[in-house]
């Protein structure tokens, strides 16, 4: 069973979306910068623990790439972000974790063609 979503409601999104257009485009990019900030530093967290999970895992980097694990965490993603949903939660997530992957081999010097 999908897990019951805790963002996207329809409260969440009132409190977001600008009220009658009085809310400038200014403003509207200051809280987007926000939030990109807050993306930003929970990438690199993110980064950080996945360079963790390539030392521990027997087979590493993108050779052991995982597809029902990622399969896994872009549905249990997609409750938490309804507008998305799980297909463009996916392509953002495949991104991602390449990204991830790309930078884990790089700190471990493999070379990349
Ligand atoms: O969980 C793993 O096995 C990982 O290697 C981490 C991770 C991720 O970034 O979330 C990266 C690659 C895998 O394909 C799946 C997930």
């Amino acid at each position: 069973m999908s897990p019951e979503p805790t963002a996207g409601t329809a409260a969440d999104h009132a409190a977001i979306t600008p009220d009658d257009g009085a809310v400038e485009l200014a403003e509207l990019r200051r809280r987007i910068d926000e939030v990109d900030s807050r993306l930003a530093e929970l990438l690199e967290q993110r980064a950080i623990l996945a360079a963790g999970v390539q030392r521990v895992k027997p087979v590493g980097g993108f050779a052991g790439r995982d597809a029902e694990r990622e399969r896994a965490l872009v549905a249990a993603m997609a409750g938490r972000a309804p507008r998305l949903g799980e297909e463009r939660l996916a392509r953002i997530m495949a991104g991602v974790i390449e990204a991830g992957l790309e930078a884990a081999e790089q700190e471990r010097g493999v070379e990349r063609p």
